[in-house]
C-alpha cells in the first residue's frame, strides 16, 4: 500500500512550560485508507489534527514530521489537498448561507445534492443560515463540505455525536465511502464502536501517547490480539461484549 500521510516523531508541547501533550507520535496513513484515532477525552486527539492543518493554539509549538505524498504539510493545503472537519459546529460562518459555504468546496451542483442527499439533507438547507439548523444537521453540512471538496486527505473530529441511530449509520456508511476514491480519512472519534465499523486500522491514544495500533483483523470474538490495557477496556465496554454470557459472569472479563 502506498503511504498517502506520514506522521513521524510529531510532539505538540505547551511553548513556555515545554510541557509535552502529544509525544513522539508516529502515524502512516495509506491510501483509501480509514484509521480511526480514539482516546479518552483530553488525551490530545483534536491537538492531532491541528498540529496537522498548523492551526494549534497559539501558546503551543510542535516538533517533528507531517508530510502527504512524501511533501511537508503546509497550511496553504488547508481546504484543498487536506480538509478538517472540526470537532465544533461553531466553526460554521454564522453569517453565511450553508449553499455559499458548501460552494467554497465545490461548485459541482451534481456532486453537491448527491452527498447532501446521503447525508439525509434536503436542498433548502442551502438557503439557510447556520442558526437556523439543528445540531446534527450542522455537524453534517460540515462532513458534507469536506467530502464535497477534492481532498485527497480528510481528518473528522468527532463526525457523530448528536446524530440519531439512523444518521449515525449514514455519516459512518457516507465517510467509509470515501475509500472508493482515491483518498483517505482520519476519522477522530470517542465512539469505538464506530471505528470499529468502518476503520481499516485504530490507533489508541493514551496520555498523548499512541499506545496500540490495531489492525481490523486483530477484532476477532475475543478481543485476544489487543495489547494495551486501555484498548481492552474500550474493547470490553463495546454493548455487545459488555451483554455477552461467558460462563456465569455477564461481562467479558
Ligand atoms: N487552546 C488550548 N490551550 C491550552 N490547553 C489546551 C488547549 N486546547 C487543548 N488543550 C489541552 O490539551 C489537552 C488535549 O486536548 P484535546 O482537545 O486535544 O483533547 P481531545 O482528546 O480532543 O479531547 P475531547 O475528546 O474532549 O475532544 C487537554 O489537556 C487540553 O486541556
Ligand atoms: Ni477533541
Amino acid at each position: 500500500m502506498k503511504a498517502l500521510v506520514e506522521i513521524k516523531g510529531l510532539s505538540v508541547f505547551h511553548r513556555h512550560s515545554k510541557q509535552e501533550i502529544l509525544k513522539d507520535i508516529s502515524l502512516t496513513i495509506n491510501k483509501g485508507e480509514i484509521v480511526a484515532l480514539v482516546g479518552a477525552s483530553g488525551s490530545g486527539k483534536s491537538l492531532l489534527a491541528e498540529a496537522i492543518f498548523h492551526i494549534l493554539p497559539s501558546t503551543m509549538d510542535y516538533m517533528g514530521k507531517m508530510l502527504l505524498q512524501n511533501h511537508r504539510i503546509e497550511q496553504s493545503m488547508n481546504g484543498k489537498k487536506i480538509v478538517l472537519v472540526p470537532q465544533s459546529v461553531n466553526a460554521l460562518d454564522p453569517l453565511m448561507k450553508i449553499g455559499k459555504q458548501i460552494q467554497l468546496f465545490s461548485h459541482d451542483v451534481n456532486r453537491i445534492k448527491r452527498i447532501l442527499n446521503q447525508l439525509q439533507l434536503t436542498d433548502n438547507v442551502m438557503s439557510k443560515y447556520p442558526f437556523q439548523l439543528s445540531g446534527g444537521q450542522a455537524r453534517r453540512i460540515l462532513v458534507a463540505t469536506a467530502l464535497i471538496s477534492n481532498a485527497s486527505f480528510i481528518v473528522a473530529d468527532e463526525p457523530t455525536p448528536g446524530l440519531d441511530e439512523q444518521a449515525r449509520h449514514e455519516m459512518l456508511q457516507l465517510l467509509k465511502s470515501i475509500q472508493s476514491d482515491d483518498r483517505a480519512l482520519l476519522m477522530i472519534t470517542h465512539d469505538f464502536q464506530a471505528a470499529q465499523e468502518i476503520a481499516d486500522k485504530i490507533a489508541v491514544l493514551y496520555q498523548g501517547e499512541i499506545v496500540e495500533v490495531v489492525n481490523k483483523i486483530a477484532f476477532d470474538k475475543e478481543g485476544s490480539k489487543l495489547v494495551h490495557p486501555y484498548t481492552k477496556a474500550l474493547w470490553k465496554a463495546l454493548p455487545e461484549n459488555y451483554f455477552s454470557i461467558k460462563g456465569t459472569s455477564y461481562a467479558n472479563s
